[in-house]
């Protein structure tokens, strides 16, 4: 089914409220004269305990799209609502809190700090957002992602689909209301990739968690619930329980 450009698209039929919404959201980038509208006009509601793909063209606002959703990036108009927070209007203390508190973001490169063991990786977000550190609760979470025996490891005595379950983990431990991935099996093997997907379902299924993923992998899109399809900063089409080869013959069509 292909929507208007910029038409309000919610993520499921159902109705569970919304964890985050964009509302008319713009981005735009450069001066008067070279501008570029990254996002244009976007309004989407991600339903809380769903799994929403995002997908699209090179340079077609994805990341913009969930940089802007878990208040890494600033909007040029509209709102983010992220519960019952309104992101667009926190000042920067405030947005820091909530980005420590009710946000976890997966990339694509792992970002894990290499001096410290996954233990201690995991352990971070709890002390920045100044939350009590329970060494039990740090063990349950990283025994959920399977690795409660590496927990003593440094990242780089670790494989990649080990370093994005370590990753997870460090997301996952504050409990955020939305957990943000940006291309989590991008750098992965084929056999990671399924552990890493396997593991958002169950975090999906399991715990009700709300997973907002950019992926170009046809294949990790079909994993989540539904896919959100941008192209040039507009959501343009949308797809709820779709097939890899589904997914890849839309994404065809808007790169084509
Ligand atoms: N900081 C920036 N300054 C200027 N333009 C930017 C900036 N960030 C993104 N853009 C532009 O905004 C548009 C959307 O970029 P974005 O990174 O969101 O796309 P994307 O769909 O994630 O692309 P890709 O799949 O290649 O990662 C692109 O035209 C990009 O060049």
């Amino acid at each position: 089914m292909t929507a208007p450009a910029g038409i309000q698209w919610q993520q499921t039929e159902a109705r569970a409220p919304a964890a985050v919404e964009l509302r008319g959201v713009s981005r735009h980038y450069g001066g008067k004269h070279a501008q570029v509208r990254a996002l244009d006009d976007v309004s989407v509601a991600f339903a809380q305990g769903s799994w929403t793909a995002v997908m699209g063209p090179s340079g077609s606002g994805k990341s913009t799209l969930l940089h802007c959703a878990a208040g890494l990036e600033r909007v040029s108009a509209g709102q983010v609502l992220l519960g019952e927070h309104d992101l667009t209007a926190a000042g920067d203390a405030e947005l820091t809190a909530l980005r420590r508190s009710e946000i976890g973001f997966v990339f694509q490169s792992f970002n894990l700090i290499a001096s410290l063991t996954a233990e201690q990786n995991v352990t971070l977000p709890l002390k920045l957002a100044g939350q009590r550190v329970s060494a039990k609760a740090v063990r349950r979470v990283l025994a959920s992602v399977g690795l409660d025996e590496r927990r003593r490891h440094r990242p780089r005595e670790l494989s990649g689909g080990q370093q994005q379950r370590v990753a997870i983990a460090r997301a996952m431990v504050t409990r955020p209301r939305v957990l943000f991935a940006d291309e989590p099996t991008g750098a992965l093997d084929s056999t990671s990739a399924r552990q890493v997907l396997r593991l958002l379902r169950e975090l999906v299924d399991g715990a009700g968690q709300t997973i907002v993923m950019v992926t170009h992998d046809p294949a990790a899109a079909a994993s989540a619930d539904s896919v959100l399809f941008l192209s040039d900063g507009r959501i343009v089409d949308h797809a709820h329980a779709p097939s890899a080869a589904g997914v890849a013959e839309r994404l065809a069509r808007l790169e084509g």
